[in-house]
């Protein structure tokens, strides 16, 4: 009887999902256009019916799959009861909020049916989705600053909502991690938006200080983490993404997760009394790109000529353990010596995790340390111009390249950039040094722009820098690669002077 019943409820379920598929748009249009003198009530009572029918299939992320429309509805409601919001243009955009973002609405029809004011609202707080995730968040946060007034309190019940939304239930596969990210960058986006509204600021500050204290009753004084560390990329890569994990720990707020999906390095990274370490005895061999296994656990520090006379420690787990520059820059040694760079120099091996200055200058060391690669790559990769050049046969580069293991990108790159050479070279009948040395300083501050930008997303690995540390980093990245630029092009400049003199 009851699973007759079952049944026939399960078929009326489906017809009625069904006819909500086939929902005709068109019913959805108000009778006339936008009129500022239209009343108040028929203008909200249009915009609830209008956001309720775009967001017909829509379900929230809840267990319990809450119809979507509850989510618009719920953040006007929270402006005007709890906000004291009475301006009708935002509680109409705080209907419409997630229309285009999340349905095939578009901002011609909001504005034909509920005016330019509305519109604009709606497309400040309407991110874009063909973003990816990252750059969309990071983008929420840059926009949160320059919204209008009207636009933020529209976001701070939004957030305020979501938030409350994820004390009630967290919504279905979302780990307490993620929980704790979208938190945090949550607290991001409305640093941007305070000074807006009083009523509603307190309402998010309760709210993140019930998260705060959540969080501090379940974290242990000490804790430990797997790390996961890529050593298969040929950059320093992976060393910058320790050294961003371990600097975010000073402060040891909330535990950070890095999970590479590719074989290497597995390390425990332990943060005890604000200094980061990364204990190495438990890492597992990695296999280098000649094949021969790697047991970073030994000495590696020593035998790559950076730390001659470091000795190891023995840390409280009973095990050798590396302090974290040491570690660190054995790693970094490792990497540059396999990626035939020599070994580096010049950065403290004893670099520590003391203060927010120094935490910030040993990301900077380490992001010059970056540059300074590129600088290398680049120049390896001229060497076998000169043959090219000389040959006329850029293919030879190219295999001299591929001998020397350089990334296959770089190819491409190099490959575009020697036709260019050659052209250019024909076309103004100079040399073609200079022509090189113009190439190097674009290519050298591209890698820049390229490398102050990847810092900003560097919440890819669930981290997320202090704003400061964020600046400083992207400047000293940018400087520097100024710097490199310009040398090349002096550099550049001096041999094609001396063989025009010779020649
Ligand atoms: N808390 C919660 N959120 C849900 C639920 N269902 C859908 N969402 C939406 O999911 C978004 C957060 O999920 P994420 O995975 O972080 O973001 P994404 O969907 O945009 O990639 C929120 O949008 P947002 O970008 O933060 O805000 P908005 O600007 O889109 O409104 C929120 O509106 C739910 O059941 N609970």
């Amino acid at each position: 009887m009851s699973g007759e019943g079952d049944d026939n409820i399960d078929a009326s379920r489906t017809a009625c999902a069904e006819s909500l598929l086939n929902f005709d748009y068109e019913t959805v249009k108000p009778s006339c256009p936008f009129s500022v003198n239209s009343d108040p009530s028929l203008l909200l009572l249009r915009c609830a019916h209008f956001a309720a029918v775009k967001h017909t299939t829509e379900r929230r992320k809840d267990p319990q799959r809450t119809p979507y429309i509850n989510h618009p509805l719920g953040v006007a409601h929270i402006l005007a009861e709890e906000g004291g919001v009475t301006d009708i243009k935002v509680l109409m955009a705080a209907m419409l909020h997630d229309t285009v973002e999340d349905t095939d609405t578009s901002f011609e029809e909001i504005e034909e049916f509920f005016g330019a004011d509305v519109r604009k609202i709606v497309s400040e707080v309407t991110d874009d989705i063909r973003l990816p995730a990252v750059e969309r968040k990071q983008k929420q946060i840059l926009n949160a600053r320059k919204a209008s007034y009207e636009a933020k309190l529209v976001k701070l019940a939004d957030k305020l909502y979501n938030l409350r939304d994820i004390n009630r239930v967290y919504p279905v596969g979302w780990t307490e991690d993620r929980v704790q990210a979208y938190f945090d960058w949550s607290y991001e986006v409305y640093c941007g938006l305070k000074g807006t509204n009083a009523a509603l600021e307190q309402k998010l500050e309760e709210v993140f200080a019930a998260r705060r204290q959540l969080s501090n009753d379940e974290k242990p004084r000490e804790w430990s983490e797997r790390l996961e560390i890529s050593l298969k990329c040929k950059d320093s890569q992976p060393v910058l993404l320790i050294i961003c994990v371990a600097a975010s720990r000073g402060g040891a707020s909330s535990p950070v997760k890095h999970h590479s999906e590719q074989d290497g390095l597995s390390a425990e990274l332990h943060v005890a009394d604000e200094k980061p370490r990364i204990v190495l005895e438990d890492a597992k061999p990695v296999i280098d790109h000649h094949g021969a296994d790697k047991d970073l656990t030994r000495g590696r520090s020593s035998d790559n000529g950076l730390h001659g006379g470091h000795h190891r420690r023995t840390n409280r787990q009973g095990g050798n353990s590396a302090s974290f520059g040491e570690s660190v820059m054995a790693i970094i040694g490792n990497l540059m010596r396999d990626n035939g760079l020599g070994g580096g120099t010049g950065v403290n091996a004893d670099v520590e995790f003391s203060s927010e200055f120094g935490r910030t200058m040993n990301s900077v060391l380490i992001i010059m340390r970056n540059q300074a690669n590129a600088l290398l790559h680049l120049l390896r990769a001229l060497a076998p111009l000169d043959r090219v050049l000389a040959d006329n046969n850029w293919r030879s580069a190219q295999t001299a390249m591929m001998r020397q293991g350089t990334a296959s990108t770089f190819n491409i790159i190099m490959d575009i950039l020697l036709q260019i050479v050659r052209g250019l070279t024909r076309l103004i009948g100079g040399s073609t040094e200079g022509v090189l040395a113009a190439i190097g300083v674009i290519f050298v501050t591209a890698n820049g722009i390229v490398e102050a930008n990847r810092v900003k997303y560097l919440n890819d690995y669930d981290y997320r820098w202090p704003d400061t540390m964020t600046k400083n980093s992207a400047t000293a990245s940018t400087v520097f690669t100024f710097f490199c630029a310009l040398s090349c092009l002096i550099d550049g400049g001096i041999t094609a002077w001396k063989s025009t003199r010779n020649g």
